[in-house]
C-alpha cells in the first residue's frame, strides 16, 4: 500500500529500499515476490496518479523542469559552454525520473554489457546473460493506433509477459517515410536496422517507447501496478526524504548500515527504520550519491570540509559523472501539418486533445520522435589519431540521430518562433570522454549538491559534435528531403567554417538528463577504484546496496531506462540469491 503518514509504518522490515524511482520500484515489486519478507519503500516526492502531464506521452514537455514532482537542480556554470548553467531536472514522484522522461526506449548494444562484464569480471552481466532479463521486464504492446508493425522491429529479441510495456510509434508524421528513405538512398552511411535493442544497435530504426496503449508506461506503473501494490508485504511511503543511512562501527569489523532516517523537510520531524537484512539506495544518480556523502562514505577532502563524521573513505563517490551532450538542429519545413501547429494554433491544440481523449488517437499518443540513428564514424577520421576511441566496442555508436515534426528546444535563448513549420534534428555524442562529479554544498539534505557534468571539457567531445553536426547535415541533404526541408532555421543559419560550428556547439549544447556513474562498480579486479563491487554492495561496509544508473561503469551509448530496469531486474535475483 500507499502511505503518506511515518506513523503507520510497520514495526519491522526486511529490506528499505530509499526512492522509488526506476530501478526502486523494481526491486521491491521482485523482492516482495518472497511473502516472507516485508519490504519498505522511502520516495521524497509525491504520487504519480491523477498527474496528467506524467501519463499523457505528448505531455513530456510539460513534465518537468520546476514542477511539483520534480527535483529542480542546476548545472554549475560549464566552462567549455560559455559558462552556461543548465538545469538539470529528476523526477521528484513515484516512477522517479522514468515518470517525466521522454520514455525513449533503449537497451544499449552487446560490446556495451559485454564490456561491463569484462571490466566487472562479472559474466553475469554480459549481454547474453541480460537479453533473459530484458525480456522478462517487458511486454511488447501494440502502438495506439494498431497498425501492423511487422518489418517496424525483431518480435524475436522481446518479451510478452514482463510489467513494462514497450510499444513502436502509434501516430505517423511525414518524417518517417524521409527518414528510411533516406536509409535506401544512403544505405552506405545509413543504413535501416530492424531493431536497435537486438544486441547490434548500429543504423537506423523505429524508436520504441515506454507506452502503454496511450499512456506513459513508467516504473509506477508498471512495478507498482494494483496487483503488486496490494501485496500485504510490500510499504510504499511518500513525501519523505532519506536524510541518512545508519551505521554500527566496531574495531572488528567493517561498518554495518543498520537503517535510515528521513522527514519531511527542514525542521520536520525524524524518523528511523532499521530493517533486519538490507539497506538499498535507488536515489538515482544525483540522490544516493549526495546521501552516501552525508552519511560518511565519500572523499576525504568532502567529509571534512563539511565536518561530517567519517564511516568510510571512499574517494570514487561523486566522481566519473557522465551525460551526454546534445543539440537539437533546427530546419524549416515546407509543410502545414507539422506538430508546431499545436503549439501555435488554440483550435488545432483542441481538436488533438479531442482525438486523445475520445478516440485514444493522434499525436498525442506518442513521444517526441518515431527513429532514431546510432552511428559510428569511420576509424579513419583523424580525432581517432589523436584520442582513443571512447565507444564501448566496434558494433556500438559514437553518436545519435533523433527526428521531431516539430521545434523541440530546450535553451532559455532559443525559443520556439511564434509561427513556422519546422523539423528537429537532435544530435547526441553517446560516447562522451568529459567526466563531471557531484560534490556536496553543504551537510544538510535539504540542500542541493553541486552538479557538475563538465560538458565539452574533452576537445574529443567538441570534435566529435562536430563530426556528427556534419553527419546530419548530409543525411538531411539526401532526396526525400528535397522540397520538404527549406533549410536550416535561424539558431543555425550561415554556419560554414568549423570555428562558426564549433561556436554554435558551445552555445547550443545541452543535456539530455542521463547523469550515469557516480557511484561506479569497481573493475579490473579491483584496479579500477570503485564504490560498490559486481554485485552493487557498497564496498568497504556491509549490508548496503546501490541500484540505480549511479553504478554504471560506462554510459549507455543511447538512453538510459531500458538499462536501469534491466540492471535492477538482476540485482533483485543477486539480493534474493544472497537471502536465500
Ligand atoms: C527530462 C528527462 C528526460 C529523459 N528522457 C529519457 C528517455 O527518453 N529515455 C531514457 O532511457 N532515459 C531518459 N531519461 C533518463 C532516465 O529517465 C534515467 O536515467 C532513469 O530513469 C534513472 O533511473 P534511476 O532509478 O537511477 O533514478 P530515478 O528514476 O530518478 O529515481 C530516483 C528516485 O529516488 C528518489 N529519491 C532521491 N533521493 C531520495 C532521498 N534522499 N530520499 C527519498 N527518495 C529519494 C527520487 O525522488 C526518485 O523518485 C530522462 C531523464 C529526464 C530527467
Amino acid at each position: 500500500k500507499i502511505l503518506t503518514d511515518p506513523t503507520k509504518i510497520a514495526s519491522q522490515y526486511d529490506f528499505v529500499i530509499v526512492g522509488g524511482g526506476t530501478a526502486g520500484n523494481v526491486v521491491a515489486n521482485r523482492l516482495s515476490e518472497n511473502p516472507n519478507w516485508r519490504i519498505l519503500v522511502v520516495e521524497a516526492g509525491v504520487n504519480n496518479a491523477g498527474i496528467e502531464d506524467v501519463s499523457v506521452p505528448f505531455l513530456e514537455i510539460d513534465a518537468s523542469p520546476n514542477k511539483p514532482w520534480t527535483w529542480n537542480y542546476t548545472t554549475v556554470p560549464q566552462t567549455a559552454l560559455n559558462g552556461r548553467s543548465m538545469q538539470y531536472t529528476r523526477g521528484k514522484l513515484l516512477g522517479g525520473s522514468s515518470s517525466i522522461n521522454y520514455m525513449m526506449y533503449t537497451r544499449g548494444s552487446s560490446d556495451y554489457w559485454d564490456n561491463i562484464a569484462q571490466y566487472s569480471g562479472d559474466e553475469g552481466w554480459s549481454w547474453n546473460s541480460m537479453l533473459p532479463y530484458f525480456k522478462k521486464l517487458e511486454t511488447f504492446t501494440p502502438p495506439a493506433d494498431h497498425h501492423n508493425t511487422a518489418g517496424e522491429f525483431n518480435p524475436s529479441v522481446h518479451g510478452s509477459n514482463g510489467p513494462l510495456s514497450v510499444s513502436l510509434p502509434g501516430f505517423p508524421t511525414e518524417l518517417n517515410s524521409r527518414v528510411f528513405n533516406t536509409t535506401k538512398i544512403a544505405s552506405q552511411s545509413f543504413p535501416f536496422n530492424l531493431d536497435v535493442n537486438s544486441g547490434n544497435q548500429l543504423g537506423v530504426g523505429w524508436l520504441q517507447a515506454s507506452i502503454n496503449d496511450t499512456v506513459r508506461a513508467s516504473s509506477a506503473v508498471a512495478y507498482l501496478a494494483p496487483q503488486f501494490i496490494s501485496r500485504p508485504n510490500l510499504d510504499v511511503l511518500i513525501q519523505q526524504q532519506v536524510t541518512k543511512v545508519l551505521f554500527s562501527t566496531s574495531a572488528k569489523s567493517a561498518p554495518i548500515a543498520t537503517g535510515i532516517t528521513f522527514a519531511a523537510g527542514p525542521g520536520a520531524r525524524s524518523f528511523t527504520v532499521k530493517p533486519s537484512k538490507e539497506v538499498i539506495l535507488c536515489g538515482g544518480s544525483i540522490g544516493s550519491t549526495q546521501l552516501l556523502l552525508l552519511s560518511g562514505i565519500g572523499p576525504s577532502s568532502q567529509l571534512n570540509a563539511h565536518r561530517i563524521p567519517v564511516v568510510l573513505f571512499s574517494p570514487q563517490v561523486g566522481q566519473n559523472l557522465i551525460d551526454h551532450p546534445a543539440i537539437m538542429n533546427h530546419f524549416i519545413a515546407n509543410t502545414t501539418q507539422s506538430a508546431d501547429s499545436i503549439r501555435e494554433n488554440a483550435t488545432v491544440l483542441q481538436a488533438v486533445e479531442e482525438e486523445y481523449a475520445t478516440l485514444g488517437q493522434g499525436p498525442f499518443v506518442d513521444t517526441a520522435s518515431s527513429s532514431i540513428a546510432l552511428l559510428r564514424f569511420p576509424s579513419s577520421e583523424s580525432v581517432f589519431r589523436q584520442f582513443p576511441d571512447s565507444s564501448v566496442g566496434p558494433n556500438s555508436a559514437h553518436y545519435e540521430f533523433l527526428w521531431a515534426d516539430a521545434w523541440v528546444g530546450f535553451l532559455p535563448t532559443v525559443a520556439a518562433p511564434a509561427t513556422g513549420a519546422f523539423t528537429t534534428l537532435a544530435q547526441v555524442v553517446v560516447a562522451p570522454a568529459s567526466r563531471g562529479s557531484i560534490t556536496l554544498s553543504s551537510s544538510s539534505p535539504f540542500d542541493f549538491p553541486i552538479i557538475d557534468p563538465a560538458f565539452l571539457t574533452s576537445e574529443y567531445d567538441v570534435k566529435l559534435s562536430l563530426l556528427a553536426f556534419k553527419s546530419a547535415k548530409q543525411f538531411m541533404a539526401q532526396s526525400p528531403w528535397k522540397g520538404f526541408i527549406l533549410g536550416p532555421a535561424q539558431d543555425s543559419a550561415n554556419l560554414n567554417t568549423d570555428d562558426e560550428i564549433i561556436a554554435y556547439i558551445r552555445s547550443n549544447t545541452l543535456t539530455l538528463w542521463h547523469p550515469t556513474g557516480t557511484n561506479r562498480m569497481e573493475g579490473n579486479g579491483g584496479k579500477s577504484q570503485g564504490v560498490v563491487d559486481h554485485n552493487l554492495l557498497v564496498k568497504g561496509v556491509s549490508k548496503l546496496r546501490i541500484v540505480d544508473a549511479s553504478v554504471f561503469p560506462f554510459i549507455v551509448p543511447g538512453h538510459p531506462e531500458a538499462t536501469v530496469y534491466a540492471l535492477a531486474e538482476r540485482t533483485a535475483d543477486l539480493i534474493k540469491a544472497a537471502w536465500a
